[in-house]
């Protein structure tokens, strides 16, 4: 049968602030939501028995327990489809990263078996499911760069610039639970405007908690501090800062130490799915 190949982009926080805890133990945030032009890749193939097969294992994380088999198995449950799928999943993000990896995954997920299945579940449908999974996963299903409220699922588009950023990711997996439940956290930040924030502003308030918890994050934040402001992305352990042009990213990438991998990719307004979504749609029309 037919298979189809989709990407899971990176997104960054590119501020984060928490102002309350709900009833339920999560956290009220406003965050800004931009993709990078670098992920993961999935590959779907139906399959006629109903069977959901992930053939690419992850360190710690068991078949059933995998943000793509659970996504899946969502759209399965909430479309009464009879198909199945074997999945491959080539992974370039780096995990606990604070990049949204798993998150972006059930995301082209959702979107790629409902296309592939034809199940035709309509975005917010797609996102509310998200929702179940993980709190960052209906943004990467509508594809859009935007600010967020509530846990991150009021969304409201917004058109940024798109620089280009070098990432650093320090060799730590950060628990995103972990910095939520740290009584250090500063959970009372006023709220602001969207207009306020795009005229400039805006932090990251899980960054002192992990900067005190994992020095690899702090020494990551003081390396690219020397050349342009640094700050950490979601609940880390990624840090990124942003250059004009590629050629200058790049030459502080090369600067990096082994212990400090890094890469460079573009911001961008659409993701890199809802690009090649686009794509196919003008070439079935065309
Ligand atoms: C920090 C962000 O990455 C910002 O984009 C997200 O809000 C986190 O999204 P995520 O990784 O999809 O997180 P989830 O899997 O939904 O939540 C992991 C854990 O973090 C805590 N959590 C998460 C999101 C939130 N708004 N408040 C929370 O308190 C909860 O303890 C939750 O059990
Ligand atoms: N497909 C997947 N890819 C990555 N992690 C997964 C996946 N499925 C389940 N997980 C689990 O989810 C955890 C968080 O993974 P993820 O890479 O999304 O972290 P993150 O980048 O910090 O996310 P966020 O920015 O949403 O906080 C992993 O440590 C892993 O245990």
């Amino acid at each position: 049968m037919r298979s189809l190949t989709l990407p899971a982009p990176a997104k960054l926080n590119l501020m984060l602030h928490i102002l309350g805890r709900r009833a339920d133990g999560y956290h009220e945030l406003q965050t800004l939501f931009q993709f990078l032009d670098h992920g993961d890749e999935l590959t779907f193939t139906p399959r006629s028995d109903g069977q959901i097969r992930l053939h690419t294992e992850l360190p710690g994380v068991d078949h059933d327990s995998n943000l793509i088999v659970r996504a899946a198995r969502q759209l399965q449950a909430a479309s009464g489809t009879a198909l199945g799928a074997d999945i491959q999943l080539l992974k370039r993000l780096p995990m606990g990263g604070g990049i949204g990896g798993g998150s972006s995954d059930a995301a082209t997920t959702l979107v790629g078996l409902n296309h592939l299945w034809q199940t035709r579940l309509g975005e917010d449908r797609l996102a509310q499911i998200g929702l179940s999974l993980g709190a960052d996963v209906p943004v990467f299903v509508h594809g859009h760069a935007a600010f967020a409220e509530g846990v991150g699922e009021r969304l409201q588009r917004v058109q940024l610039s798109e620089p280009w950023f070098l990432v650093i990711a320090p060799q730590v997996s950060v628990s995103t639970a972990e910095i939520f439940s740290d009584p250090e956290l500063t959970r009372n930040t006023p709220a602001i405007t969207v207009r306020s924030l795009l005229a400039g502003g805006g932090r990251n308030d899980c960054q002192p908690v992990v900067e005190k918890r994992y020095p690899e994050v702090r020494n990551a934040l003081s390396l690219l501090n020397k050349f342009v402001p640094a700050r950490m992305t979601g609940t880390g352990a990624c840090v990124f800062g942003s250059f004009p042009n590629k050629g200058e990213a790049d030459k502080v990438c090369r600067q990096l130490p082994d212990h400090m991998p890094g890469f460079v990719a573009q911001g961008r307004n659409v993701s890199m799915l809802h690009r090649k979504l686009a794509k196919m749609a003008q070439e079935v029309n065309a």
